[in-house]
């Protein structure tokens, strides 16, 4: 498979590095010392882009790339605001797209598990519920992807939660998200639900961060079979 690398950071490097180590050949590099170098990008020469760069530049990349039909595979997290409008321009371009918060395998196992407490949690009193994320110290968003696609999750299930605030929360109905940077740090992401007389706790943590770059390889192996706008779940569906 041609794989172009859109975003040649910390992710994009071991992406990069996994494919190669897959048998998988690598069409383009683009980073912020070649951003016009995307335009070169087409199914002629790539079976699929992998976007992982930073929130300000990743909603310009996917939608260069949709519109030159190229499959798009995005990672970069803190631009989902604008997801509808490439869920659309993808169904005008009767392209393929897949976005996940977190290609790890065990997190989207984790967001099954979040789901189903959530469920079983709106039906007890007086727990209140709280998440915490830990990153490294250059991550420029804040919560990070996976945190809100926990807190969607927790949403979905429970009716009495219906917003999440970046901060500690006590204020019934909003989920409080505390965000922490420190030195290294791949991910980690736990869910509490306290009362007081006890607490229940699930917590994921990467020890590295090829767990993503690996997830995002088979994702991508699986993708070339596929069309339209993909989902994570409809690759673990078949893993
Ligand atoms: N979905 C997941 O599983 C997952 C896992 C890890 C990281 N991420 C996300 O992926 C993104 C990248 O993470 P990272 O740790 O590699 O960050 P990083 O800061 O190490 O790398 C980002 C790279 O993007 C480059 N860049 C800047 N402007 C660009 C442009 N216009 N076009 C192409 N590249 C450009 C930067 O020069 C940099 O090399 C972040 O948003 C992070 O949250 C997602
Ligand atoms: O290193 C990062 O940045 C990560 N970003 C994703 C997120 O925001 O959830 C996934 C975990 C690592």
């Amino acid at each position: 498979m041609n794989i172009a690398v859109v975003g040649y950071g910390k992710m994009g490097k071991s992406i990069e590095a996994i494919a190669k180590s897959r048998g998988h050949q690598i069409s383009f590099i683009i980073d912020q010392d070649n951003p016009e170098d995307i335009s070169k990008i087409s199914p002629d020469n790539t079976d699929v882009a992998i976007e992982f760069s930073q929130p300000d530049a990743a909603l310009d990349n996917i939608i260069t790339l949709l519109n030159q039909g190229v499959k798009t595979l995005a990672g970069t997290t803190g631009w989902l605001d604008r997801y509808e409008e490439v869920t659309q321009l993808c169904q005008e371009k009767n392209g393929t797209f897949l976005y996940a918060s977190n290609f790890s395998v065990g997190v989207n196992l984790f967001f099954e598990l979040n789901e189903w407490l959530a469920k079983k949690m709106s039906q007890l009193e007086g727990f209140e519920a709280a998440m915490e994320e830990i990153h490294h110290t250059e991550k420029k968003d804040a919560p990070s992807g996976t945190a809100i696609t926990l807190s969607e999750g927790i949403m979905k299930e429970n009716p009495t939660i219906s917003k999440w605030v970046n901060e500690p929360s006590k204020e019934d109905g909003v989920l409080g998200i505390v965000s922490k940077r420190e030195p290294g740090v791949p991910g980690t992401h736990t869910v509490t639900y306290a009362s007081p007389l006890e607490t229940i706790e699930i917590k994921h943590t990467a020890h590295d961060r090829k767990v993503f770059a690996e997830g995002v390889i088979k994702v991508a192996e699986w993708a070339t079979n596929q069309t339209g706008i993909l989902s994570i779940k409809d690759f673990l569906k078949n893993e």
